[in-house]
């Protein structure tokens, strides 16, 4: 309830004419009784013992409150109760005598004062004395100087209280009737002193019978107070101790200050998050402020001075705790443990999206430094690839499919090409972010053309490992060698526990993440999880990558919350709470109508949690850009200058590939059980290699007689072996060593392009 200022005046002319009625009663209470007749006389009798009783009552305010409620002018008859008990005593004796002892006894009352040193004379000075002293106590209302009494108008339903004198005797008199009655109360003998009222709070003084502590709570008092004007929740009531354990100070708010509000955050806060046993009991907030930016609030969480720490949220704890949405809550903690800031939102500001402005915010900073989006609070959100003193830096990111992967990618590769950088991009999902493969010096696509990129990468990494130990160069040096930047999308596809190249894709990986800083190769990972299993199983690739430049976590399949290996610094969150789609209110309706209007979800692309070297783990967005082609610049795809065999990347690549399928097919007769993942030996075999491939075709379209060989071009063999140039022509040579194919000769002359199946035919045979 809060206090209404509303009044009621009490009418000051039926007051006055109270007054004037028991100021003059006595008197003619004095003069009317010696003339009544026997019944009028017993009548005026039977009254003034039923009034005496009345009054009497009512001056020991032994009348039940709701009586002065039901009686008309109650609260006068209240006000008035010392005044109407003497005027009933005075009239009385006044009857009494009229009645009793005729027109002498009422002379000898009324006029003995004639002579005062008389008995009588005393008795008449004594009822005179009494009677006067009735209009003496009602002076300021007869002289009508009594200012009418406001009373605040109780709200609707609630009933109105007792009439007492003023609202602190009102707020006292329910004290002692509810909770320190000595027979009745809740909490008998504690016993309240009000010391302050105002429209907004009353306080007071609680004391215990002595040796006994004062228990009151806030409960009990809230309860005390139901139906009146007084009534407020018990959150409104807050205690302090007083100088002994007898002794307690009592503030209850008539309306609630904001940090007990629940609509505002520092009331939420209090009342559920910090709540003792909330989710962040032993926490409060500071510098409490409007944020323009959403509409909402925003304030420091600090520990309390008895608190080491902050808790670790869940967020999701959080989010139910302030009674809020995922998308309209932001807390992000510091390097401080004691002080983190939340943010509650009224309307998410990154919901219309953040508008690319333009290729100047991929600029790196002096510290590396680009801007990839923007985070709830307004701060940018940037990401960094390349520190001078550190060198390369890496990154991870998650999500689920849909959820801005490639958005994200884009724009790293972006702000990596616009500064200069080496791009090698590896993408087993097939050409799924076009942009980048324009930005590229070396693209693989597909799961066999992504591992020929990372193994080249690693090639990369392994051949500056020799460069810089023979220069004895200890760090990166940008001038000598141009920064590298690596990005393997949909990582599980190589990495994953049932990826084709598991075992030498997790060592190129791992061999990057841990040797690519001081070599200036950037390594950048996108996979739909975090999860250890889906990075080759080692914690060095999860630990180096996102220990050296951060995470950004998109949202995650809420099927996937358990899987998901949250990083340091991000253990509170969770990306599976991101919902799929922005919506206005957390509940759809139960029953739908034609009326129902459905709204179009809008996607939540681009949106997570940013975890990056710059000092920010925040919910952020990242800026809206389709499509980077139109900002590619074509002439400006770098290459490793640094790196000689680089022109001859194709080949490399096919060797590298090949050198792969060499262990898996020789060791094994060509039966295709790939070596590179020996802890597989005993599961289902893996599909067939290039080798394998190769054969397969020669052998489908080899003569069914085996009297002729027939000859198939190389172009036949590639679109149908479905193999890369590189790895085909790569694969081809070696089977040639192996004598597994040969080449055609006719008339002592190679046929370009032609192989048949096994060893070259002897001349005889040819001749034959
Ligand atoms: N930064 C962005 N700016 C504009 N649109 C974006 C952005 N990020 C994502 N989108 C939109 O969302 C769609 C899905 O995003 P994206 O392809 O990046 O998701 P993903 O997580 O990489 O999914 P998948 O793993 O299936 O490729 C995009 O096609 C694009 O329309």
């Amino acid at each position: 309830m809060t206090a209404n200022t509303t009044t009621a005046t009490r009418s000051a002319t039926t007051e006055r004419a109270i007054a004037y009625t028991t100021s003059a009663a006595p008197i003619a209470a004095g003069l009317l009784a010696p003339i009544l007749n026997t019944d009028a006389a017993l009548a005026a009798q039977l009254t003034m013992l039923g009034a005496t009783a009345a009054t009497t009552a009512n001056v020991m305010d032994w009348l039940p409150g709701r009586l002065y409620q039901e009686l008309p002018a109650g609260d006068i008859l209240r006000a008035h109760r010392f005044p109407l008990f003497i005027a009933n005593l005075t009239s009385s004796i006044a009857v009494g005598m009229g009645t009793f002892t005729g027109a002498d006894g009422t002379d000898a009352l009324m006029a003995g004062f004639l002579q005062p040193v008389t008995p009588q004379g005393i008795v008449s000075l004594g009822w005179w004395a009494a009677v006067g002293l009735v209009p003496y106590k009602l002076r300021k209302v007869l002289a009508g100087r009594r200012k009418p009494k406001h009373h605040p108008a109780a709200p609707p339903g609630t009933t109105t209280p007792p009439a007492v004198d003023t609202p602190a005797k009102e707020i006292a008199y329910r004290w002692r009737q509810i909770i320190s009655h000595p027979d009745t109360g809740t909490h008998r003998g504690q016993n309240i002193q009000i010391r302050t009222l105002t429209n907004q709070r009353w306080t007071g003084i609680i004391t215990a019978r002595p040796g006994q502590p004062v228990t009151v709570t806030a409960d009990t008092v809230s309860s005390a107070y139901q139906g009146t004007r007084y009534q407020v929740p018990a959150a409104q009531i807050t205690f302090t101790d007083g100088a002994h354990s007898g002794e307690r100070h009592i503030t209850v708010h008539l309306i609630a200050p904001p940090e007990m509000d629940t609509r505002t955050l520092a009331g939420a806060w209090k009342t559920w998050a910090a709540r003792s046993g909330g989710v962040m009991a032993g926490t409060h907030l500071e510098d409490v402020q409007p944020d323009p930016h959403t509409g909402g609030e925003v304030a420091y969480v600090v520990a309390n001075h008895d608190t080491d720490s902050l808790p670790t949220p869940n967020i999701r704890d959080l989010v139910g705790a302030l009674r809020t949405r995922h998308v309209l809550l932001s807390y992000e903690p510091s390097e401080d443990p004691r002080t983190a800031v939340i943010r509650l939102m009224k309307e998410n500001p990154l919901r219309s999206g953040i508008t690319f402005p333009g290729p100047e915010a991929l600029k790196p900073s002096p510290g590396g430094y680009f801007r990839i989006g923007a985070a709830v609070s307004g701060r940018p959100l940037r990401a960094q690839l390349l520190d001078p003193k550190l060198g390369a830096r890496h990154l991870y990111i998650t999500g689920v499919t849909g959820s801005g992967k490639g958005g994200v990618l884009q724009l790293i590769a972006l702000a990596a090409h616009l500064a200069g950088a080496v791009i090698i991009y590896a993408d087993p999902k097939g050409s799924s972010n076009p942009a980048i493969e324009t930005m590229a010096a070396y693209t693989g696509l597909g799961e066999d053309g992504a591992m020929g990129a990372l193994l080249l990468a690693e090639a990369l990494v392994n051949h500056r490992i020799d460069l810089t130990g023979q220069l004895k160069q200890k760090n990166f040096n940008p001038q000598g060698m141009p920064h590298v930047v690596f990005i393997l999308d949909e990582a599980a596809t190589l990495l994953g526990e049932k990826a084709k190249h598991r075992k030498r894709a997790s060592s190129a990986v791992a061999q990057i993440a841990k040797k690519g800083r001081s070599m200036g190769v950037s390594e950048v990972l996108a996979n739909q999880l975090l999860q250890l299993a889906e990075l080759g199983g080692d914690s060095a690739i999860r630990d180096n990558i996102v220990g050296s430049g951060g995470v950004i976590m998109l949202r995650a399949d809420s099927s996937q919350r358990h899987l998901i290996d949250l990083p340091p610094g991000l253990e509170d969150v969770n990306p599976a709470d991101i919902p799929a789609t922005w919506t206005d209110d957390g509940k759809a309706p139960l029953v739908y109508t034609d009326d129902v209007h459905i709204q179009d979800p809008e996607s939540t692309f681009g949106l997570g949690y940013y975890m990056t070297t710059d000092r920010v783990r925040a919910m952020g967005r990242t800026y809206d850009l389709e499509d980077a082609t139109e900002y590619v610049d074509p002439t400006r795809i770098m290459e490793p200058f640094d790196w000689p065999e680089w022109g001859d990347r194709h080949n490399l690549v096919a060797q590298l590939m090949a050198g792969d399928d060499e262990d898996a097919d020789f060791d094994d007769a060509g039966l295709g059980q790939i070596s590179l993942m020996p802890t597989m030996d005993l599961g289902p075999r893996k599909p067939a290699n290039a080798s394998d491939k190769i054969l397969k075709v020669l052998a489908d379209l080899a003569d069914p007689a085996g009297i002729d060989i027939n000859y198939v071009h190389r172009d036949n063999i590639q679109s149908l072996a479905k193999l890369e140039l590189a790895t085909l022509e790569n694969t081809l040579s070696k089977l040639i060593k192996a004598g597994k194919i040969h080449r055609q000769v006719e008339d002592g002359k190679e046929v370009r392009g032609m192989y048949g199946p096994g060893p070259a035919p002897t001349a005889e045979a040819v001749g034959e």
